[in-house]
């Protein structure tokens, strides 16, 4: 299998701050990989390193061949890379509709296959992103990343606080994506039990470095290794 992203002794952080501590993961293509770790391990500083709006301290980063280490944010996008951040970067002011088709770009996933993955964005296509509930803006910020095409997309958190019965939803949406359609991925969860089941492998984060990785099917298998594992982080 080709391998999409690859990082080698990657550290980050914000200012003189350094969060990612010397990180070296791959992903090859089609597969998708969950990050866990408990608060303030750096998974989401590990994201926004990809996405190039942290600073880098040291190492490299490549993209389907491509060394994006020096590429600046707002040109990662084009090299591949589709971004949800915690904070579901949607136009507020903008409809649904006007959301999705002032991003989109040629590729397999259209404006119209995004609303057949999220029927309830195709009945909201002329409300603005502020009239939408949490979990209708974060279905947005998922199609929005979709429909840009990426090789590589970024979900942070993307169920976090939403009420349960839409997270149901979302992960069956997110699972069509990345089971099913074999869009490559890293999705940053809190929840384990959650993730895993939707995805191919799994890394733990502790203190800013890789601690251990498994497919997620062996984790899921052995939760109470997957317990300590992630309990390395909370010492
Ligand atoms: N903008 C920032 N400026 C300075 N330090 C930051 C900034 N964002 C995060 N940090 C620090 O970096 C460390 C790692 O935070 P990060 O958000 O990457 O962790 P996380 O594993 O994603 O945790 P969470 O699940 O809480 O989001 C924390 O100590 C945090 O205080």
């Amino acid at each position: 299998m080709a391998e999409l992203l690859k990082v080698e002794g990657l550290k980050s952080g914000y200012g003189e701050a350094v969060v990612v501590q010397g990180i070296d993961l791959t992903l090859e293509a089609g597969q998708s990989l969950a990050l866990l770790g408990r608060n303030g391990t750096g998974k989401t500083t590990l994201m926004n390193t990809l996405v190039g709006v942290t600073r880098r301290h040291a190492g490299r980063i490549s993209l389907a061949g491509q060394d994006i280490t020096n590429l600046p944010a707002h040109l990662r996008a084009g090299a591949g890379i589709g971004w949800v951040p915690q904070e579901r970067n949607i136009f507020k002011s903008l409809t649904v509709h006007e959301n999705l088709t002032a991003v989109a770009r040629p590729g397999p996933w259209t404006v119209e296959r995004a609303y057949e993955m999220f029927p309830r964005l195709a009945e909201r296509k002329s409300n603005m992103g502020n009239q939408l509930s949490g979990g209708e803006q974060q279905m947005l910020a998922v199609a929005r990343a979709l429909v840009l095409n990426p090789k590589l997309l970024l979900l942070d958190e993307p169920l976090e606080g939403l009420a349960p019965i839409i997270v149901e939803e979302l992960l069956r949406s997110i699972a069509r994506v990345v089971r099913d359609e074999g869009m490559s991925a890293i999705i940053v969860e809190q929840n384990p039990r959650m993730i895993l089941p939707i995805t191919h492998t799994a890394v733990v984060l502790d203190r800013g470095q890789v601690v251990h990785r498994d497919s997620s099917e062996a984790l899921l298998a052995a939760p109470d290794q997957l317990d300590r594992w992630l309990a390395v982080a909370k010492a």
